[in-house]
């Protein structure tokens, strides 16, 4: 049978690491069905189809993707959850040059011109003059976002939001029955843990610091948001490990207490993005100023240690192969032997279009279908210990990240009301899920649509045939259905 083609830029990078195994599929799928824990290699035979030729395998896919679906009905059965949460990204500054990344701005296009120093208000917090970028107006316009009108300046949709801001955002999305907020952001210069890590970043002139008087916004202190966005019982899921480096930049605290003092705050759980490949040859090619994966690690088992839930993905589709893939993998396995704390796991699907990677011809495009699948599915196999796999509507769509459920994966992600990483990357999913939506998409295929809360320990199971369908599981939550749009500012 014609074998498939894969994306994966072969033989274009020195990669030490190549996906070479002396198991043969057979065995591996064996093993696979049987339930045995996986090796490294059983997860490359797996993920390749089979390393001894190029492409993958129609069939052999379909019997890797099959043994995944029969996993997840032992381990979750026919219920897909979702979330009804909302994402609340603080600010696109950054510097740290990620060149996979769309979603950051330069923090330099955020400083404050001299001559508009003076009397600046706060809300004009919308600016940046990236091109080819969508103007500020045109963002917010479609968001029903009346400061689009008031910038005008031909700027991007880059932003920098005040604590206040984002408490006023959340608390209108509670007040819709949203109970998760999920806030990951660029590392903006200003930002750091608290007033004492201002002061030693100013008196110590850096790193990667300038003060927030630089800027046409202040965005305050983490634990400053973190207060701000812990509003009338939302669970506050945020601080990525690259996040939680940024906010100790520069001093010798510890991720513990970081993470401490943020739980403090109101923080709930941490979202385990940044963690791309953890393999360090990848990460020396597509994001060489990320922390490393070892450091990665620490973070995620400090966050751990003080108590937080995590959730943990892969980026995937990009530089890398199948066996950086699956050493991905186990790594995730064994930071979940340690901790016990991860509740999901995200294979999120390089979006490549606007992105410098394809800007500079290093990728042409992000994976095919099939790898897709593929990585879902021994993501399933692998993961023996993470209950959860996710499958990301944003990364995906709607028809193929259902066709996901059927693959491994259980999840089906949140409602988030708004996302800026994958649209700004050329991905053109939308912004917004409504639980109808959910109970809808879930029941078209013969599962059982359950609300759940951030940590899966709060589930109900929506009735389709319930009147209007709409959130229950949040403080705020009484059934009245969400609908699109971002809520309009309280009182400007
Ligand atoms: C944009 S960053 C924001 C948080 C923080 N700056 C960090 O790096 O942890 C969050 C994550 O989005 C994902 N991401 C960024 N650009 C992407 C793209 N083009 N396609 C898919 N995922 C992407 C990456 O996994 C990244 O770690
Ligand atoms: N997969 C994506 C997510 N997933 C995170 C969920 O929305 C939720 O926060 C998590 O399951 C914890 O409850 N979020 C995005 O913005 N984009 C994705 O592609
Ligand atoms: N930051 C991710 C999404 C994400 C957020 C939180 C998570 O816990 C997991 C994944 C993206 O959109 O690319
Ligand atoms: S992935 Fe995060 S750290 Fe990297 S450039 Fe984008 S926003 Fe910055």
């Amino acid at each position: 049978m014609n074998r498939l083609p894969t994306n994966v830029p072969r033989g274009r990078f020195d990669f030490e690491y190549l996906p070479e195994t002396d198991q043969s599929f057979e065995n591996a799928l064996a093993k696979a069905r049987s339930g045995e824990r996986l090796t490294v290699a059983d997860g490359v035979e797996l993920l390749t189809t089979g390393t001894g030729f190029e492409g993958i395998d129609p069939v052999r896919k379909e019997q890797v993707l099959e043994a995944a679906d029969r996993r997840r009905a032992e381990v979750v059965g026919e219920e897909v959850t979702f979330v009804v949460n909302l994402n609340n990204n603080v600010t696109t500054a950054c510097n740290t040059g990620c060149l996979f990344c769309n979603f950051k701005d330069p923090a330099g296009e955020f400083e404050r011109p001299a001559e508009r120093a003076s009397g600046e208000r706060a809300r004009d917090a919308i600016d940046g003059s990236v091109s080819g970028k969508r103007t500020a107006s045109d963002a917010s316009r479609e968001q029903g976002d009346p400061r689009a009108e008031r910038d005008g300046a031909g700027g991007t949709d880059g932003f920098s939001k005040t604590p206040e801001e984002s408490r006023r955002i959340v608390r209108d999305a509670v007040a819709r029955g949203v109970y998760e907020v999920t806030s990951v952001s660029g590392l903006h210069p200003a930002l750091a843990l608290n007033d004492e890590h201002l002061e030693i970043l100013a008196a110590n002139g850096g790193p990667n610091y300038k003060p927030a008087s630089a800027y046409r916004v202040d965005p305050g202190t983490y634990v400053e948001q973190i207060e701000a966005m812990n509003v009338d019982g939302v669970h506050v899921h945020s601080m990525t490990p690259e996040e939680a480096a940024h906010a100790r930049r520069g001093t010798d605290w510890s991720y513990e207490s970081v993470y401490r003092e943020l739980t403090d705050a109101g923080l709930a759980s941490v979202p385990g993005t940044a963690a791309e490949i953890l393999v360090d040859e990848v990460r020396d090619v597509i994001c060489p100023q990320k922390i490393d994966s070892a450091e990665w690690e620490a973070a995620m088992e400090a966050a751990a240690s003080v108590g937080l839930d995590m959730t943990a993905t892969i980026m995937y589709g990009h530089v890398e192969n199948e066996m950086h893939r699956v050493l991905h993998l186990d790594r995730v396995r064994d930071l979940q032997e340690r901790t016990g704390a991860i509740t999901e796991f995200v294979p999120l699907s390089f979006v490549h279009r606007n992105t410098p990677l394809t800007e500079k011809g290093m990728v042409t495009d992000g994976a095919t279908r099939e790898e897709d699948e593929l990585m879902i599915a021994v993501s399933r196999l692998y993961l023996d210990n993470v209950p959860n796999i996710q499958s990301s509507w944003v990364k995906y769509g709607d028809a193929f990240g259902l066709k996901l459920l059927s693959c491994g994966a259980n999840d089906f992600m949140g409602t988030i009301l708004s996302e800026e990483i994958t649209k700004r990357a050329g991905g053109e999913y939308g912004e917004f899920r409504s639980v109808r939506d959910y109970v809808e998409m879930i029941t078209a295929i013969g599962r059982v649509p359950v609300e759940r809360s951030t940590d899966y320990r709060e589930r109900r199971v929506v009735d389709p045939d319930e009147g209007p369908i709409g959130p229950m599981l949040g403080p705020k939550a009484d059934g009245t259905p969400l609908t699109a749009g971002r809520p309009a500012p309280a009182d400007d």
